[in-house]
């Protein structure tokens, strides 16, 4: 076992915070190992640390560099094989009915697109953060992988292939992600309109709420990107903010997309509270490094993510969260099937 990992054991038996991570197509993982198990909240987004945003709140844990020990340590899978196990759990809940009442309140004019997840539960028959996290870097190499545990939050794992926003002093980059099919032997992969306009609407939706912050804004014609076992429809959308304030008004704006949340946010939002029967916690909130690169220790870098594809562990129990945009065009079936591939990629780590 490395250092990291002594490291990780050492805090878990404390039963002390911290959070190790590695960045998209990254050769190191980062640990940060908070010495104390209080909460801090983020008061001032100038502050440097790792932030953990849930999906409906504007009170945010953050770990503080200034309470961290770090740890930087090069990735190392040599020695994790892995069988892929396909008897799994499908779960099945209310998830179909939803998206039916979602449909017909889009076709009644209460909002445009409304994202609709589950949580499915799995059974663990045994759990250990560095097997799980290895497991996650292999398979994912290009998702950000993460284990974040707070005594007071919970131990949450994922390997998101969503960017809410990075930054380098006023330089920024997000994307507009949306669209999903699952990777089978198709080679090239044909979109449908609906799937076309969803995404679009994800696109427009970023554009209009950054653009009062930003003095260049460029926005590039969309892609077809893999994530795991799926493909998305992905737009790069980057430029210039007008000033370094402008960071905290464009994740609040930013946060949470119509990739996540839905057009309008608040009815959609409004409209998942009240119906989806469960709360989503930290699924489809934000987290990442504030104000600083852990790897380069620059300051003035952000770099943060949607918390998408990824499980909460409560004892021997894994909850995954996975979720869908519904359009008027939804079909329930459909979409029931699309949360069910996206809940691959966690259950391929734990299974
Ligand atoms: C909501 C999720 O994914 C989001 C929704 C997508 C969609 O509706 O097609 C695609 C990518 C993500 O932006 C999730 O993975 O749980």
């Amino acid at each position: 076992m490395t250092d990291l990992f002594i490291k990780v054991r050492t805090h878990q038996e404390q039963n002390l915070p911290f959070v190790i991570f590695s960045k998209p197509d990254s050769s190191k993982t980062v640990g940060l190992f908070q010495k104390n198990d209080h909460l801090y909240f983020l008061e001032k987004f100038d502050k440097k640390g790792f932030v953990f945003a849930p999906f409906d709140s504007e009170i945010i844990p953050f770990l503080p560099l200034q309470f961290c020990d770090v740890y930087v340590e090069k990735n190392n899978f040599s020695t994790y094989f892995f069988e892929d196990n396909n008897s799994f759990n499908l779960g099945n809940d209310h998830f179909e009915e939803t998206v039916v009442k979602a449909v017909d309140s889009i076709k009644n004019k209460k909002f445009e697109k409304v994202v609709i997840s589950r949580r499915e539960l799995f059974e663990l028959k045994n759990f250990d953060i560095e097997l799980f996290f290895k497991k996650s870097l292999q398979n994912y190499p290009s998702a950000f992988n993460y284990c974040f545990y707070h005594p007071k939050v919970g131990l949450w794992l994922g390997a998101t292939p969503e960017q809410l926003l990075k930054t380098k002093e006023s330089n920024f980059e997000t994307v507009a992600l949306a669209g999903t099919q699952k990777v089978d032997s198709i080679e090239k992969v044909v979109w449908t309109e609906k799937e076309i306009n969803e995404q679009q609407l994800v696109t427009d939706f970023i554009v209009e709420s950054i653009k009062d912050f930003t003095k260049e804004l460029n926005v590039s014609n969309p892609k077809t990107v893999k994530a795991g076992s799926i493909f998305h429809i992905k737009t790069k959308i980057s430029g210039k903010l007008k000033s370094k304030k402008a960071v905290e008004k464009v994740i609040k704006s930013l946060h949470p997309t119509s990739a996540v949340c839905g057009m309008p946010r608040e009815s959609a939002k409004e409209f998942i509270i009240q119906n989806e029967g469960y709360n989503r916690e930290y699924y489809s909130g934000f987290l990442g490094e504030l104000n600083i690169d852990f790897t380069s220790f620059r300051t003035q870098h952000s770099d943060l993510y949607v918390n998408l594809r990824c499980l909460k562990i409560v004892e021997n129990t894994a909850q995954i969260f996975v979720g869908c945009g519904i359009t008027a065009e939804s079909n329930p079936k459909d979409e029931y099937l699309e949360t069910v591939n996206k809940a691959m990629t966690m259950k391929k780590i734990i299974a």
